[in-house]
């Protein structure tokens, strides 16, 4: 606002034609103060006054040219001089020119002469009147400059409120979600356009309505109920509802919210109510927790995979995971049944598992439960997704039950051992369409997981297999399957110590088969085996739980009793009992490929129980009892004796010795002759000597069993034949010897062998000797061995002159037919029946058949071991052709032999020319 200026030179324009007065005038209104202008003429006053308006006029009325009223009436006309107040000073004084001069817009009219003080008291006043004037519009102006300005803000408001209507009812028309009002007493006051489709009415018709006028009583309750909690509340409530549209029949998942609306009292005028469709959303959510459930149960596969290691709990954990981390309803595992050309459940979790017992699938196309699934993947090897089971052509069989499970979608994943379908991995979703890619991928991930796993047993199963059989093969004898070697001697050491423990025996039990080599030999070996295998199923069956039959390797097995008896002698009692019962079992015929075969077995046993005693021992100890029993005859039992052990002993060093006795030529032949009934030398048989370097000479009878049993009787029979044929050339250059012949024996192994006959025939031929020099002794055990060989090589030798005699004859089974099919030229009675001529009349009986009967033949008969001239005397009065024995001579060295043959030939021949008269 603008203050009142009152002490301000204040602008006075005085107009006077009179320069007199004019002066007068101003100069009284200078000394006030005033600013003052002055104009002589009327015309001057205007231009004046037009160009800047004063804030007051003096103006005199009587001019020339133009007077103060035209002055002033054009003053009033003029815009910037129209609010200029105009103080007429004249010497007119008539109340009319007064009035005329008022009319024309003068402030007031001063009578010249004037009184100064009066004139300037109301210039003063005049000029305050314009002030006031002034300030006054001024005042008017600055208001109505506000008002203006508020006027506009108001416009300009109302605007912005009319724009935000419009923008608010925009929103909420446009707005997907449901938008309503309602009064408390549930009246609709307003509702949105999406809430119009629900109901299928215009806003206008649902205002005044309430629920219960478009849906049912229960579903209006509910909204009731909802409207009524959010208004007690006093808050907003939440609620999620199916709601279904009457527009279009959409029915959806709905979020609402309701929120009280109060005054500005706080009275409840009604309740706001929001509805978003959260259908999808949920759809989404639920998709993506499936998903995470699937991927919390693939992670769990992965560890169950990574920790199982036995199949069956595999899958079990597998189908577990899937329906309790998976969210599946059930899930099973199917492996192929191949014989029934169907699905077997091996593992299963979940509702309506029970279902799989009563399930069947089948493989087979054209099988009425051929076509499920689960079929139809493990055919076409690559998974099939049932993404609707209740409806699905090829679930038909399975529905009902499926339907009671609540299985609303299936997945069936074949499952792969090492590349090949075995199997089927098979899951239930209680959501159809449950199985979208991402489930599918997870699901495919899944069994994939498992195929690693299924491939996994099989290489360690595989692997397992092998190690078993690495192990069978270090630890059991592949033929028989029983323990071999090996395991034995753990089993003994096992048990010697167990029993040590509890005061207990052991008994060990070696058992060898009667003539197995010999079955061996004339029926090959895989009846032979065959005969091994029966045994050891034999053996078995004698035994209890917890003893341990085992094959050392041929005909051998050994037999673990254990616990027995601590009594020494019924503990051997026990062990002689179970050792009958296996002779008698071993004894039983057997049928070995449609041959009938009858053995025995023989028996070695030794009682064990200190702790200290070694497998070893044990094994030498049975082995001497084996021995012991063999010697007392076949198909006997014999318990160890430390006695025989000692001689064992001596053999094991013998046969360790033997061996390289004939490379540093320790043997030698000696020679025992063989005289005629008149005591003439006809010739000898060479019996081998050991000179063995440590023990002296060693006699035949204590190597060549050993040799025989060895096989080294080959190379020494093969030495002794060459030896004999060598001497046999020497003699035949000396004349005195020319006509000796040599009685060589030959032992079984060594005439059996294939190449015998050539040997022979190569020596002879080698030393260009007259064949009949050489006689061969056979024993009638060798003959009766394997009788169509020793016909056809005895045959083949005699063809080429050897000579044949039948050692030990009388001591064997002698059969009659056999021997005329012989060409034996020569019966050897056995010293044995020699030896006790005059000492039991049997043996002498004996010997005379046998003369008897070689005569009868047409075979010659020399009678070994004659010891006595009464002997001599017997065999000679019986007709015994020949003599052996120490009566004649102990076996020689060549030397002495054939000293001793000189010295008789010319005891001989003295006594020759004595009779005939010579000397
Ligand atoms: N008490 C007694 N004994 C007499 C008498 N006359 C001879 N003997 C012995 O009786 C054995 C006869 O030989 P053998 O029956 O063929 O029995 C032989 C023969 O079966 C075997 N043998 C000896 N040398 C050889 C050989 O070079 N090859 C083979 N395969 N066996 C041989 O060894 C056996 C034993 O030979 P030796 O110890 O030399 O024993 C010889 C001999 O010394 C006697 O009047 N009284």
């Amino acid at each position: 606002m603008k203050t009142i200026m009152t002490n301000r030179k204040s602008n006075i324009l005085v107009v006077d034609d009179t320069p007199a007065s004019l002066k007068l005038l101003s100069d009284l209104l200078k000394a006030e103060g005033y600013e003052v202008r002055s104009a002589i003429n009327g015309e001057l006053a205007i231009e004046s006054a037009i160009r800047n308006p004063p804030e007051l006029m003096l103006l005199d009325i009587l001019m020339p040219v133009m007077g103060g009223f035209e002055v002033c009436r054009r003053l009033k006309a003029h815009p910037a001089t129209c609010q200029v107040p105009v103080i007429f000073v004249s010497a007119l004084s008539e109340t009319d020119e007064k009035v005329q001069g008022f009319a024309l817009g003068a402030v007031d009219f001063v009578t010249k002469p004037y009184q100064r003080d009066e004139l300037l008291a109301r210039v003063r006043t005049h000029l305050e009147i314009v002030n006031l004037r002034d300030h006054l519009e001024e005042l008017v102006e600055e208001r109505n400059s506000e008002l203006r300005k508020s006027q506009e803000m108001l416009q300009a408001s109302l605007q912005d409120s009319m724009l935000a209507n419009t923008h608010l009812r925009t929103l909420v028309q446009t707005i997907p979600d449901l938008i309503w009002l309602k009064d408390p007493d549930g009246v609709y006051l307003a509702c949105n356009r999406q809430f119009e489709r629900l109901y299928g009415a215009l806003e206008a018709d649902i205002i005044g309505k309430t629920d219960y006028d478009f849906v049912t009583q229960e579903l209006a309750d509910f909204f009731r109920r909802n409207d009524h909690r959010a208004a007690s509340a006093n808050k907003v409530c939440a609620n999620e509802e199916w709601l279904s549209f009457a527009d279009n029949g959409y029915r959806g998942l709905f979020e609402t919210l309701k929120s009280p609306m109060l005054d500005q009292n706080g009275k409840l005028i009604g309740v706001l109510g929001i509805a978003r469709d959260i259908s999808e959303r949920k759809l989404a959510e639920a998709k993506i927790q499936r998903h995470m459930h699937l991927y919390a149960a693939l992670s769990q596969g992965n560890k169950i995979i990574a920790h199982c290691t036995d199949e069956a709990e595999l899958f079990l954990r597998i189908c577990r995971a899937a329906v309790e981390l998976g969210g599946m309803k059930m899930a099973w595992i199917g492996l192929i049944d191949a014989a029934q050309a169907k699905i077997r459940p091996v593992a299963s979790f979940g509702k309506g598992a029970e279902i799989l017992e009563r399930l069947e699938i089948s493989l087979d196309p054209d099988s009425p439960f051929g076509n499920s699934p689960t079929s139809m993947a493990i055919r076409q090897e690559s998974p099939v997704w049932c993404q609707d089971f209740m409806n699905d052509p090829f679930t038909a069989p399975w529905r009902e039950e499926g339907a009671r499970a609540g299985w609303a979608a299936s997945a069936s994943l074949p499952l792969r051992r090492n590349g090949v379908v075995t199997g089927a991995f098979i899951l239930y979703a209680d959501e159809i369409n449950a199985f979208d890619d991402a489930a599918r991928d997870l699901l495919i991930e899944m069994s994939m997981d498992i195929n690693l796993a299924l491939d996994n047993f099989s290489r360690a199963l595989a692997q397992k297999q092998a190690e078993a059989e690495i192990e069978r093969l270090a630890f059991y004898d592949p033929l028989t399957n029983l323990p071999n070697r090996r395991l034995l001697y753990d089993r003994l050491k096992q048990a010697i110590a167990n029993n040590a423990r509890s005061g207990n025996h052991v008994a060990a039990l070696f058992i060898d088969l009667d003539n197995f080599k010999t079955l061996n030999d004339t029926r090959g070996h895989t009846i032979g085996d065959l005969l091994l295998i029966e045994v050891a199923c034999r053996l078995e069956t004698c035994l209890r739980e917890g003893d341990t039959v085992a094959r050392l390797g041929g005909d051998e097995f050994v037999v673990i009793l254990n616990g027995l008896d601590e009594d020494p002698t019924h503990a051997a009692s026990q062990a002689k009992t179970v050792g009958n019962k296996i002779l008698s079992t071993a004894s039983q015929p057997y049928q070995l490929s449609g041959y009938q075969h009858h053995c025995s077995a023989s028996m070695g046993i030794g009682l064990f129980r200190h702790a200290e005693t070694t497998t070893e021992e044990i094994l030498k100890c049975i082995d001497t009892a084996l021995y012991q029993a063999k010697r007392g005859g076949r198909n006997s039992l014999s318990f160890y004796d430390p006695a025989m052990q000692a001689t064992l002993e001596i053999r094991a060093a013998l046969e360790n010795d033997l061996r390289q006795a004939l490379e540093e030529n320790q043997f030698q032949l000696y020679y025992q002759m063989q005289v005629n009934q008149i005591g003439q030398i006809l010739g000898a048989e060479v019996l081998i000597r050991w000179l063995h370097p440590q023990r002296g000479l060693v006699s035949p009878l204590e190597f060549i069993e050993l040799a025989e049993e060895t096989g080294q009787i080959l190379p020494i029979g093969k030495w002794v034949i060459e030896t004999a044929c060598a001497q046999l050339k020497t003699w035949e250059n000396q004349h005195r010897f020319a006509n000796l012949q040599l009685a060589v024996n030959v032992s079984a192994p060594q005439f059996h062998q294939n190449d015998f006959v050539e040997h022979i025939r190569h020596t002879l031929q080698h030393y260009r000797l007259n064949p009949e020099r050489l006689k061969l002794e056979l024993t009638e055990s060798l003959v009766l061995d394997d009788i169509e060989d020793t016909i056809t090589k005895m045959q083949q030798l005699r063809e080429i002159g050897v000579r044949f005699s039948m050692d030990d004859f009388g001591t064997g089974y002698s059969s009659l037919y056999y021997l005329t099919k012989l060409p034996i030229d020569q019966l050897k009675i056995d010293q044995s029946f020699v030896q006790n001529i005059g000492i039991t009349q049997n043996d002498g009986v004996i010997v005379q058949t046998i003369i008897g009967m070689a005569n009868n033949l047409g075979i010659e008969s020399l009678a070994e071991g004659v010891e006595t001239e009464e002997q001599r005397a017997f065999l000679e009065q019986h007709g015994c052709n020949f003599y052996q024995g120490y009566l004649f001579s102990r076996p020689l060295p060549l030397n002495q032999f054939e000293e001793r043959f000189i010295a008789a030939n010319t005891e001989q021949s003295a006594a020759s020319h004595v009779s005939t008269g010579i000397n």
